[in-house]
């Protein structure tokens, strides 16, 4: 009896280990206890033949554990390597640093009808997203100080899919008062924000460059960036246009007049003289100025140029419907299209390209700015009246792909204006790159499969009628986005609870 038992052993051990094998994977047991991530494993493989890494693309393995990037091995070193735990393999499917988008408005708290923390965090998961940082205005109130940035935090506690950030408000009631702007910052924001021409929200008002020389001057002990919305209303014809009958207001050329490349460039020329202070042995030596979605790829971005050349600590950054879109394809009435400073014509456009590609422009950023429809006043069509802001959120990286293949866009380049230059703008060292001892912020994406951007795809996004990119075809798919080793969408769904982490400034 004894032996028979000896020798059914092997047998019956064989049989457990199959058994658990089931339950680690069945489908109920996807969804773990761990209410934070589709995956029931906290220590675990993602294999690929195509890794964007800081030193390129490899075909190998990323090990996860505890939330970070514990190691990466190459293929050949992953076939003799003997320890394994619970491998995902994604074969030919591009696996990148997850996507950083520096300046997003979620409207949250006060405007949550808007978009909100849960729907914005979702998209943004969705489109391969694992950090967003949020702008201080279009929420009610706007996070101009210590205690409107807790009624952020509070906002966002259990609420976010991905972890999110807080730039904070540059405005004239703090500009001029030191200790008010050091307790915004030591309260965690990651950076200061200021608009040079009115922002369109009552409790959010422009600066000038006095006022912007002071907040660089407390950003630079902290070692934080200012980024600014940068245009100056200058005297134009449209201004008095704007009193026009209803088919002048509807055409987008009248928008379009109304915001020359004049006001990007007289912002911009303004700002420089400011800028100054940031080079080294500067009066504002450490902090940094970052241009937010330029749009006149002529004069303004010549002026970037040389203020870089100069040794001003100066960035900026563009956005996907500048490099999407062109002026001429921009029907009347479609007040979808419709943003600050506004898409310009297509030789602009081709410009911009060709800057991106060079390397003067440093970074892309979303710019999602959406509102209710009922604001963007799709049936009226009045370019004058409606909300400004393009609402892209989820789509970011199929339209910079799709849009960009034609001028030989890499995988490389995606992950440099995506990630890792959007990681230090934003002082996050242990985002932006597929690296040891980063956070486990990564997702995993179909670059030629393609989709048709139409009501039967599903839309993360609050108010999906109001995307400009609608009614497009696409290139790029998300299959997985993991923060922080947790998988928070997969193939069309979210983990059960949101356990992003609200990221603060130390
Ligand atoms: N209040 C806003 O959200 N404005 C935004 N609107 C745009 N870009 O049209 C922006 O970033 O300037
Ligand atoms: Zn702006
Ligand atoms: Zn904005």
């Amino acid at each position: 009896m004894e032996v028979v038992l000896w020798r059914l052993l092997p047998l019956l051990s064989l049989l457990a280990s199959f058994l658990f094998f089931l339950y680690l994977h069945h489908p109920s047991k996807q969804v773990s206890h761990n209410e934070c991530s589709l995956l029931f494993f906290n220590h675990f493989w993602i294999i690929s033949k195509r890794i964007v890494t800081p030193q390129g693309l490899i075909s190998g393995a990323v090990e996860v554990k505890g939330g970070n990037i514990i190691s990466i091995v190459m293929e050949e070193e992953w076939h003799r390597n003997s320890k394994r735990g619970h491998v995902i393999d994604y074969g030919e499917a591009v696996v990148m640093p997850g996507l950083i988008d520096v300046h997003v408005h979620l409207d949250d708290p006060g405007r949550a009808e808007w978009e909100g923390f849960p729907s914005g965090t979702k998209a943004a998961a969705a489109g391969g997203i694992t950090t967003l940082i949020d702008m201080p205005l279009n929420s009610d109130p706007s996070t101009v100080s210590p205690d409107t940035l807790k009624l952020k935090i509070a906002a966002a506690e259990k609420r976010i899919y991905v972890d999110v950030g807080f730039w904070g408000g540059l405005v004239p009631e703090n500009a001029f008062n030191a200790s008010a702007l050091e307790a915004l910052l030591s309260a965690g924001v990651l950076g200061l924000k200021s608009f040079m021409c009115p922002s369109g929200i009552n409790d959010f008002p422009m600066t000038n460059t006095s006022h912007i020389k002071e907040g660089l001057s407390v950003l630079a002990k902290y070692r934080r960036p200012l980024l600014v919305h940068a245009e100056i209303q200058e005297d134009s014809d449209s201004n008095l246009q704007v009193e026009n009958g209803r088919d002048e207001a509807r055409s987008y050329l009248t928008y379009l007049k109304s915001r020359p490349p004049l006001w990007e460039e007289a912002a911009i020329r303004e700002l420089l003289t400011v800028a100054k202070d940031t080079r080294i042995g500067g009066l504002a030596e450490g902090a940094h100025l970052h241009i937010v979605h330029l749009s006149d790829a002529s004069s303004s971005l010549d002026l970037i140029k040389k203020a870089k050349s100069s040794g001003d600590s100066i960035t900026v950054e563009t956005c996907p419907h500048y490099l999407a879109f062109s002026a001429e394809e921009i029907q009347d009435g479609d007040t979808r299209f419709k943003c600050a400073p506004p898409i310009r014509d297509a030789t602009n456009k081709e410009k911009l390209w060709e800057a991106l590609m060079e390397g003067h422009i440093d970074m892309l950023s979303s710019d999602h700015s959406p509102t209710i429809p009922e604001l963007k006043l799709l049936n009226d069509g009045n370019f004058l009246r409606a909300w400004g802001g393009i609402s892209s959120l989820q789509f970011v990286l199929p339209v910079t792909w799709s849009y960009g293949r034609k001028y030989g866009v890499t995988l490389e380049q995606l992950a440099l204006w995506w990630s890792e230059r959007p990681a230090k703008l934003a002082g996050q060292d242990s985002k932006g790159a597929i690296a040891i001892g980063n956070h486990a912020d990564i997702f995993v994406w179909q670059p030629d499969v393609e989709f048709d951007l139409n009501a039967d795809h599903p839309i993360h996004l609050k108010h999906p009628s109001i995307s400009a990119y609608l009614g497009k075809r696409l290139s790029g798919k998300v299959l997985a986005t993991f923060v922080r080793g947790n998988l928070v969408y997969e193939e069309g769904k979210h983990a059960p609870a949101a356990c992003g982490t609200p990221i603060l400034a130390t």
